[in-house]
């Protein structure tokens, strides 16, 4: 009989669902999108029953179109979208739409949290409270919705709801326990410090997993609904940017993880909880048990394309958009971008700044624009590796995974313009594939992930920094750089006057 692993990757646009064999090859996969909502600016919310109907959906594929048989599928394991806030009341239903990772609404309760505790804060958290944290989206709920937060009883994360409609278990793994900037991470427990200070109940804060534990089995009415075995064993998990790292083969302090999703990331590997960015790189738990990452996150990078394509492009195929782009000569005959089409948070954590083109000029074309939409996501990657580098972090590889290292041409372009090594994977399906490596080393296939990364990882083409685009680069980035300096003004007073419209 064939035996198989699920790493359900519960991403922002779609969820993603792999079925691996022991050996890490892809027998089959299926995916379901799903909306974004934005009802007002900042605003960015989901319906967690979305994530449910989505994953099941895609579940039932597996069985139905894909002909795995159910009773093969011995362990499934997650990879999601973090820091989104799912409110449950005592019975375990949803209360509100979950507020995503990029809903920005915060700033004020933000502000508190640093005003109240400071460095401390930092010190206990290994991060400052940013906007798209969960701990201040818990005190916009008590201070915006009191009748909603008076039902409230405790709060999981997105992957975590998915996880406890199939298990009828609630919990958090680690990995996205950070992500809740309300985690002691020296102690490696809930922080009784911050729910003092903020007045949060410790009870709201679920049992604690680690990513490779098993977290429970299929319910029945999950089992009859998705048609899955009651037996099949169910494994933590982890945020979607420790399993993208898990599944890029990070697992060492030399190399560094690129991810284009709906977001941008630039991750490092780091060995213990003691480097201290002082919030300027986020600071988590590792989903490999006892080790950590850093990363800085453009809020806006598959996104700020994909607006752009929705916007202007409606009726063109992606790829070949994309194509036409790369056709086009380095830097966009003079067009500039700077993608914070929903505020920024790596390095300029600013809920207000927007996006600008900068250099329009008549003789440019459509694809000159998505080229410097393409140009402008990966200037804001060069702007984080500017923070390693100002920390005095050296390394020669940079891992790409996510939807935009579908692209050959943004490859070479992330080489380019970071003048470093890029490698891509051979099933770029990173977080997906480091969630199915969870629940293989869960079941105990392989004794470590590390073991399990030498058959499930593979590395695909190398692409290498060519001098001369480097250097057209360089000179492109010293004026992007300058870009967010010289608009931000322009940008929060344009803001001011939308929220005095609303
Ligand atoms: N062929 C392609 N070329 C370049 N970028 C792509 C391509 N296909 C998808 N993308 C980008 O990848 C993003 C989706 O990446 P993915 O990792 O699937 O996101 P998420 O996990 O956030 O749902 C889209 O926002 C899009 O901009
Ligand atoms: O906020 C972060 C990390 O801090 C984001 O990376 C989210 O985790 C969403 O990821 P994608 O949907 O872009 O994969």
């Amino acid at each position: 009989m064939n035996e198989y692993v699920i790493g359900v990757d519960l991403g922002t646009s779609a969820v993603k669902v792999s079925a691996m064999d022991r050996e890490g090859q892809i027998a089959a996969q299926q995916s379901y999108g799903y909306d974004l909502h934005q009802p007002h600016p900042g605003y960015s919310e989901q319906d967690p029953r979305d994530w449910l109907y989505g994953t099941t959906i895609a579940m039932d594929r597996l069985i139905l179109r894909d002909g795995l048989k159910a009773e093969e599928i011995k362990g499934i394991s997650f990879s999601g979208q973090m820091h989104g806030l799912v409110l449950l009341d005592a019975d375990g239903n949803v209360l509100r739409p979950a507020m995503l990772w990029n809903d920005t609404r915060t700033t004020k309760q933000c502000q508190e949290i640093m005003d109240k505790l400071g460095d401390k804060f930092i010190d206990i958290t290994g991060n400052r409270a940013l906007e798209g944290f969960t701990l201040p989206k818990l005190l916009w709920v008590k201070e915006n919705q009191p009748e909603i937060w008076a039902k409230a009883k405790s709060f999981l994360l997105p992957k975590d709801y998915v996880r406890f409609v199939m298990t009828g278990k609630q919990a958090i793994d680690y990995s996205d326990a950070t992500g809740t900037v309300l985690y002691d991470i020296k102690k490696g427990t809930w922080s009784k410090e911050i729910c003092d200070a903020f007045d949060i109940p410790m009870s709201m804060c679920p049992p604690l997993i680690r990513s490779i534990d098993e977290a429970g089995t299929v319910t029945d009415n999950y089992s009859m609904f998705s048609g899955l075995k009651k037996s099949t064993r169910v494994f933590g998990g982890g945020g979607d940017n420790a399993c993208g790292a898990v599944g890029a083969g990070i697992l060492k302090p030399n190399m560094v993880m690129s991810s284009i999703g709906t977001s941008g990331v630039v991750l490092k590997y780091e060995p213990d909880a003691n480097v201290n960015y002082h919030g300027a790189l986020q600071y988590e738990c590792h989903a490999i048990p006892d080790t950590y990452y850093s990363m800085g996150v453009t809020l806006a990078a598959g996104h700020s394309l994909n607006w752009f394509k929705h916007t202007f492009a409606a009726d063109e195929d992606f790829t070949e958009m994309v194509n036409r782009a790369a056709k086009r000569p380095l830097g966009a005959n003079g067009l500039l971008f700077t993608p914070y089409v929903v505020g920024e948070r790596t390095p300029y954590a600013d809920a207000d700044i927007r996006g600008s083109f900068i250099g329009v000029d008549s003789m440019q074309n459509k694809y000159d624009f998505v080229r410097a939409v393409i140009e402008g996501i990966t200037f804001s990657f060069r702007d984080i590796l500017n923070i390693y580098d100002q920390h005095g972090q050296d390394f020669d590889t940079v891992v790409a995974i996510g939807g935009g290292a579908k692209s050959d041409f943004w490859l070479q372009l992330q080489a380019n313009i970071f003048n470093k090594k890029v490698v891509s994977l051979t099933n770029e399906q990173g977080p997906g594939l480091g969630a199915a490596m969870l629940a293989a080393v869960g079941l105990g296939w392989y004794d470590s992930l590390q073991d399990c990364a030498k058959k499930f990882v593979h590395f695909g083409k190398s692409y290498e920094p060519q001098a001369a685009a480097v250097a057209t680069y360089n000179d492109l980035y010293k004026v992007y750089h300058q870009v967010y300096d010289q608009t931000k003004d322009l940008s929060h007073q344009l803001m001011t006057l939308r929220n005095n419209w609303d």
